[in-house]
């Protein structure tokens, strides 16, 4: 059964509210919302803009694995996200990039922040941050975004209020995080690998300290993307900012 789902007016960042929770014991599952974030952060220590009537939510869980395997849930979580986006808009327009970003028409439409920490109890505390954009898509960034109202389908008569998003999200999710528990991460990375377009053509990886291009070749068995840069040699990359389609 899906969590339950709090939402709370205002915070700095659901992200922080899920670590304070767990850091004081708070062991979940539990899903916080938030209205409005202050502070909303995003991956590689951007902000992340969520005014009013877009989703920002995290999933506050606890579990006995090891950091690695709970990564794992990274893949689950934008599977979660496309699942949701699919009962708003055709399908056909919603895709994953490497590792999980979820796109509509091909623009960022959401963001994925996992944070996790050893719970007081025992085990791993995870926070599971999603960003959707549902009603507004934020300007002046980096690279293009989009936003749920903006790709209605047709028989779609608005795009989900917050809480109706958080809500939806909170099912879809437990339908992947079941199946990871239930047959393990294969199932949940093959779904992903066939959500993800662009895993075997011209790439290029921003990483913290250099740019790399070649050629993606797909994603090892924990999801870490393989590239062939033109020297011939490979580099697996577990984090950074990808570009398919643009390789130098
Ligand atoms: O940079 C990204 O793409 C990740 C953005 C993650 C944003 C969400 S909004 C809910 C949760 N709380 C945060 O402060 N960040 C995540």
């Amino acid at each position: 059964m899906a969590a339950p789902v709090l939402i709370l007016e205002e915070t700095d960042s659901t992200n922080a509210e899920a670590r304070r929770r767990a850091e004081a014991g708070e062991a979940g599952p539990l899903w916080i919302a938030a209205r409005r974030q202050t502070a909303g952060r995003g991956r590689r220590g951007r902000a992340w803009d969520s005014r009013d009537g877009n989703l920002a939510t995290t999933l506050l869980l606890t579990l006995n694995r090891t950091p690695a395997e709970a990564a794992q849930l990274t893949f689950a979580a934008a599977l979660a996200v496309a699942d949701l986006l699919d009962r708003y808009v055709p399908p056909a327009l919603v895709s994953i990039k490497w590792p999980n970003d979820v796109l509509l028409d091909g623009r960022k439409s959401s963001g994925i922040l996992i944070e996790s920490g050893p719970a007081p109890s025992g085990g791993l505390w995870l926070a599971v941050g999603v960003g959707v954009n549902l009603s507004h898509a934020p300007e002046g960034t980096e690279r293009p975004t989009t936003c749920i109202a903006e790709h209605l389908h047709h028989d779609v008569a608005a795009a989900p209020s917050m809480e109706e998003g958080a809500r939806a999200l909170a099912e879809t999710f437990d339908a992947w995080l079941e199946r990871w528990t239930r047959l393990g991460f294969q199932p949940v990375l093959d779904a992903w690998v066939a959500r993800t377009p662009g895993l075997f053509g011209p790439c290029t990886a921003r990483l913290s300290h250099e740019t790399l291009s070649g050629i993606a070749d797909g994603v090892e068995a924990d999801g870490a993307l393989r590239l062939k840069l033109p020297d011939g040699s490979l580099r697996v990359i577990s984090a950074g900012d990808v570009f398919f389609g643009e390789a130098a």
